[in-house]
């Protein structure tokens, strides 16, 4: 076979630089002026399509059995004078088909040995990187005794975000390739690296280069032996100081993990690589992947995997879908609001290279806000290699900052970020519907206000949506998208799209009040509440979340979003404050039970951090570092007292399932009302926006992990203990689904009669 496609894209690199600053993997260049046996790697590893003369699809069986055959066959012939392997379609691999690892079949299949038999080659076979080259693909590369790639390419070894580690000799053979440090970083992250500018001495090859290259052979001259190529003959690069650094790392690599195991499994086996012979280290990595595979860790984190993709085929409860709707394009964009969100929104448009104005009520609220978005978007510039001349904020043409409606004529969309306050947005959204184009898109960033209601404000409903974003806006993935009764399946399609612009994860909602994120965070945040009340403390709630995995605990976050956030609702609402009607019990609202905890701590002037001062003390308002408060416990006791609660202790597991099966029993609610058209909405909701551990993969799937029997039957146990707390009851879709045997997750939404949309 003569080698005639792929290489006229190729542009050949003598080093892999990395953008966090090290320079990795030496590439040798493989050009062969006779013949080249090219295998093609699919892009996942589990089909073989061979490119000439015909395609032909295969099982990850035939592939490997394959590649075997191919390598001994281009070993004896003759003729052959070197093996390449590259991709299809421009991508060169995206590793093992992920599906595969919950197939009992599948998981006896390794991929280790036909690596291994890659690299035993008396011929030279070179990887030919295009696209692609993630987890098993990279495997497969780091066994060829050459590797060019595409200038573009990106690589890595994803494996830990899927609760793996790279279980085909990668942990043993990236380490004698880049060294510890590099290899320790790359596998216990997963980050994918990109050449994006090529450094100093790398050799960028135009196409006569390539031809040239390839009439001059520059590879090891024929018969001179491959050993040196091989990489599990190399020896791991030593450090001086290898036992300190790699100490420093695990201490590293578990702090980041938050519970989850793939991160520390993988040091252990990179770990290997500096202790153990190569043989000896394969089979360390063989026993931790084998104990990941069986973790149930990994199952979750692929199940998220696939959740965050299938949310991206959203569906509306009326019909509407991603499939017939398509978005319109967004060349210039406006903000309105520049407190915490709207600063966040405007850098992370800014950052998608989306043309903003940013518009405040007057000059003075419009300096502050200039001032705080220009400095996020200083940090953001530092992060980034050419940051400050790629997102060139200080060009007018690319960030306006306005007091003028009139400035937002020509935009394409517009996202509101004001107060929670519907009569402002109301009168916002009139004036809108007046100024922009008729084509414009009117966006509202609200964590709960009805959207409905918002849009009546306009002459375009259709064209008006919520899009709740997570604080920090330019940093927090979710973006929750809300449709209301009017709205247009073009405006859900161009929020999505949004959505993918902005590097967030775009999850379509229902309308009701705190739509399906918040919503389910009220009964959560109530238990904790009610945990205080009857003998718990801050710490103790906040370290049992924690030690589950999230990243921080209810009473921490409350105290670093700020009191005041919750009181004001609670004000508006008329739950709190001077609208409370005279006469209301203290610990109870519309015949249900509530803790006026958090308004006492507001009217003593405890906001959280930016006082210095909530559930926790702090070094100074606005400091970090939350300090258990002996002015709370006290205060704790007397309110028992003056209420006449009586203190009891409460054991972690109550904790737990106190505020994790209401937050979950609001869930079904959700889904059967067609708030949420499935439960891996919610999950990818709670993994994005709420800090939900992912390797527990949200909350509805650890429902499923759980057992919905037994999460009924402890909710039944609390709502008797507890008759005065709704969230407590469970919820009718729970006990149907329990009633129908406990059915597997992807089956719930089928149990379900007609969806409906409650507002
Ligand atoms: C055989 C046993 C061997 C055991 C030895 C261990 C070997 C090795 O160490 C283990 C691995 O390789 S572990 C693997 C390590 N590799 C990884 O973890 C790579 C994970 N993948 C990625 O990072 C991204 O998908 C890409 C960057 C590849 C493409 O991004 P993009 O262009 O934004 O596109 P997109 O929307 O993201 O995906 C498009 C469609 O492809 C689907 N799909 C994708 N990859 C898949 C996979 N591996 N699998 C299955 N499906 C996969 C995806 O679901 C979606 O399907 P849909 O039905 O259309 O919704």
């Amino acid at each position: 076979m003569s080698i005639h496609t792929h290489t006229h894209i190729y542009k050949l690199a003598s080093k892999l630089h990395v953008q966090s600053g090290y320079t990795v993997i030496f590439f040798k260049y493989l050009i062969c002026k006779n013949t080249i046996y090219t295998f093609i790697v699919p892009f996942l590893i589990s089909m073989l399509i061979l490119c000439q003369p015909h395609l032909l699809l295969v099982s990850v069986e035939i592939f490997l059995q394959a590649l075997e055959d191919g390598l001994k066959r281009a070993d004896a012939d003759p003729s052959v004078k070197a093996v390449m392997i590259c991709g299809e379609n421009g991508k060169f691999s995206a590793g093992a088909d992920i599906k595969g690892f919950s197939s009992p079949k599948r998981r006896g299949i390794a991929l280790g040995p036909i690596v291994s038999l890659i690299e035993r080659s008396e011929k030279p076979v070179v990887a030919a990187i295009e696209g692609v080259a993630l987890g098993g693909g990279l495997e497969v590369a780091l066994g060829c005794h050459y590797r060019i790639a595409h200038v573009k390419a990106r690589m890595g070894l994803p494996e830990v975000t899927i609760g793996l580690l790279p279980g085909a000799e990668g942990t043993q053979r990236l380490p004698r390739l880049v060294g510890v440090p590099a290899a320790l970083d790359m596998i216990t992250t997963g980050k994918v690296l990109c050449l994006v500018i090529p450094p100093k001495g790398v050799k960028i090859c135009s196409l006569p280069d390539v031809d040239a290259l390839f009439c001059n052979s520059i590879f090891l001259p024929p018969g001179q032996p491959l050993g040196p190529r091989r990489l599990s003959l190399k020896p791991v690069p030593k450090l001086p100081n290898m036992e300190a650094f790699l100490s420093e790392a695990l201490v590293k690599v578990k702090k980041q993990a938050h519970g989850c195991l793939a991160p520390e499994l993988c040091f252990q086996a990179v770990k290997a690589a500096t202790e153990q012979p190569f043989a000896d280290g394969v089979r360390r990595e063989q026993e931790l992947f084998n104990v990941l595979l069986t973790s149930g860790q990994a199952q979750a984190l692929q199940y998220a995997f696939f959740a965050e993709r299938a949310v991206q085929k959203w569906t509306t409860p009326s019909g509407a879908s991603w499939k017939s709707a398509s978005p319109q394009p967004i060349h210039k964009a406006a903000v309105i609001g520049l407190g915490t969100m709207g600063r966040g929104i405007v850098t992370s448009l800014v950052k998608a290279k989306i043309p903003v104005v940013a518009l405040e009520q007057d000059l003075e609220y419009l300096n502050m806000g200039r001032k705080a978005v220009m400095f996020l978007l200083e940090r953001e510039a530092m992060k980034m290699e050419q940051g400050a001349q790629t997102l060139d904020f200080h060009n007018p043409a690319r960030l306006q900052f306005t007091v003028d409606f009139d400035v937002l004529r020509d935009v394409d969309l517009v996202i509101e970020a004001v107060f929670e306050n519907m009569a402002l947005k109301k009168e916002i959204f009139h004036k809108l519907s007046r100024i922009c184009k008729p084509g414009a898109f009117l966006c509202t960033n609200t964590s709960a206000l009805n959207i409905n209601e918002i849009a009546s404000a306009t002459s375009r409903p259709q064209q008006v949506i919520g899009t709740h974003f997570f604080s920090p806006a330019h940093v927090m993935k979710l973006l929750e998208i809300i449709y209301g009764h009017h709205t247009s399946p073009t405006t859900i399609a161009t929020a999505m799209q949004l959505a993918k612009v902005l590097k967030k994860v775009g999850v379509v909602v229902g309308n009701c009040f705190g739509f399906a994120g918040n919503r389910m965070m009220f009964p959560y945040a109530q238990q904790a509440v009610f945990l205080l009340e009857e003998g718990s403390r801050p710490e103790a709630v906040d370290q049992v979340i924690e030690d589950f995995g999230f990243r921080i605990g209810p009473f921490r976050m409350s105290d670093l979003a700020g009191l005041d956030v919750g009181w004001r609702s609670r004000k508006g609402q008329g739950l709190t404050g001077p609208s409370l009607p005279p006469g209301t019990p203290a610990r109870q609202r519309h015949g249900h039970r509530y803790s006026p905890l958090p308004d006492l701590l507001c009217e003593n002037g405890r906001f959280g951090q930016k006082t210095g001062k909530g559930w926790y003390q702090y070094e100074k308002a606005g400091g970090r570092t939350a300090k258990p408060d002996p002015w709370l416990h006290s205060f704790l006791s007397q309110y028992r007292d003056t209420h006449r609660i009586k203190t009891r202790f409460i054991d972690q597991e109550e904790i737990l399932e106190r505020c994790l099966f209401s937050l979950i029993n609001e869930g079904f609610d959700i889904l059967a009302e067609g708030i949420a058209s499935g439960p891996e909405h919610l999950d990818v909701i709670y993994i994005n926006g709420y800090g939900w551990p992912k390797h527990r993969g949200g909350p509805m799937f650890y429902a499923s992990t759980v057992g919905l029997s037994r999460i009924l039957a402890k909710l039944q146990k609390y709502s008797e203990a507890h008759p005065d707390v709704p969230g407590l009851q469970p919820s009718a879709f729970l006990k149907k689904l329990v009633a129908m045997g406990n059915p597997p997750l992807k089956e719930w939404m089928s149990y379900l009669s007609r969806p409906n949309n409650k507002l």
